[in-house]
């Protein structure tokens, strides 16, 4: 692991942190103690298992080294994350479906129970296992106005897992999410807005970048033991559900993605993508 101190847009030190070919990037503020963790997996930031590892541990490091805040970014030029990796559950090996599987649900549980806040800039298309991450942020902001970004997972012949769908009632309320998740709508960045699956929308990652910042210095004034406890409480039933349940619904997705029908919905869906 490589660290260096360089000198950020406001003039203040920034504490980079990276490895030789890491798919995350991390820097942090040293006077705000905000960290920046840029996803950076050529083409689309899909979720992969080694990403995903990737990601958790950034995210578990930011724990220990006590950051004020993270902002979850893209350094790509046009999407956010494409969502899960297809091709993990498309004739995918069992064994290598489970790691695969258990490491998403402990990088999420990892990403929505932060102990610091969190804020998304979404400066690209975020589908599915995409907008889930934006979704676990405390805070989304997007640069529209080009971009889109639901639980598209029925457009795929899929069906998202129960936490997807908690996560999304969580943000958006019961109706909206039941529509959005039913009819796999991506929605454009002024529709996300509308329905409050973010909660700004800026012309460009800049302005997306300085208000981030706004909101994660907010929590300056409040006491961090407060602000976790809050989010703790918040978010108790939707966490302890995954973790009461990591074992029934690591089983049902392994199942589930392997049967005929399924594979056979992916496949039509990835050559679509082909072409
Ligand atoms: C109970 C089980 C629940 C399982 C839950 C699953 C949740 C998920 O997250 S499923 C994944 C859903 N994701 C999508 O539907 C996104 C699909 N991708 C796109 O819509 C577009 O690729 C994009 C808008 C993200 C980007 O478009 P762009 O035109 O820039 O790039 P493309 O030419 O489409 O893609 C480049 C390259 O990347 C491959 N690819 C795209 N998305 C994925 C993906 N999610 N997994 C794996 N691979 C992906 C795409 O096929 C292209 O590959 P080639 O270069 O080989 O053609």
């Amino acid at each position: 692991m490589l660290r260096r101190l360089i000198l950020s847009r406001n003039n203040t030190f920034i504490n980079c942190r990276y490895a030789s070919q890491s798919m995350v990037q991390t820097t942090v503020d040293e006077k705000s103690g905000i960290a920046t963790v840029t996803m950076n997996k050529s083409p689309v930031n899909s979720l992969n298992l080694e990403f995903l590892d990737e990601i958790k541990t950034e995210l578990n490091k930011l724990e220990k080294d006590k950051v004020k805040g993270m902002m979850l970014t893209s350094g790509l030029q046009k999407i956010f994350s494409a969502g899960l990796d297809i091709t993990e559950f498309y004739n995918p090996n069992p064994d290598r479906l489970s790691k695969f599987w258990s490491t998403l649900q402990d990088t999420w549980l990892t990403l929505y129970k932060t102990p610091f806040p969190t804020a998304a800039i979404i400066n690209g298309h975020s589908p599915a296992g995409g907008c889930l991450f934006a979704m676990s942020c405390d805070y989304r902001i997007m640069v529209g106005p080009k971009y889109t970004i639901g639980l598209n997972e029925t457009k795929l012949g899929i069906v998202a897992p129960k936490w997807f769908i908690d996560t999304m009632v969580a943000v958006i309320g019961q109706r909206k999410a039941e529509i959005s998740l039913t009819t796999g709508k991506m929605y454009t960045t002024d529709e996300a807005l509308h329905i409050g699956l973010i909660d700004e929308s800026v012309p460009d990652v800049n302005t997306a970048l300085t208000q981030g910042n706004l909101f994660l210095n907010n929590f300056q004034r409040i006491s961090p033991w407060a602000y976790k406890m809050t989010k703790d409480i918040t978010r108790q039933s939707t966490v302890q559900w995954l973790i009461d349940n990591k074992q029934k619904d690591l089983d049902f997705v392994v199942t589930y993605l392997q049967s005929a029908e399924v594979q056979k919905s992916l496949g039509l869906y990835l050559q679509s993508l082909k072409k």
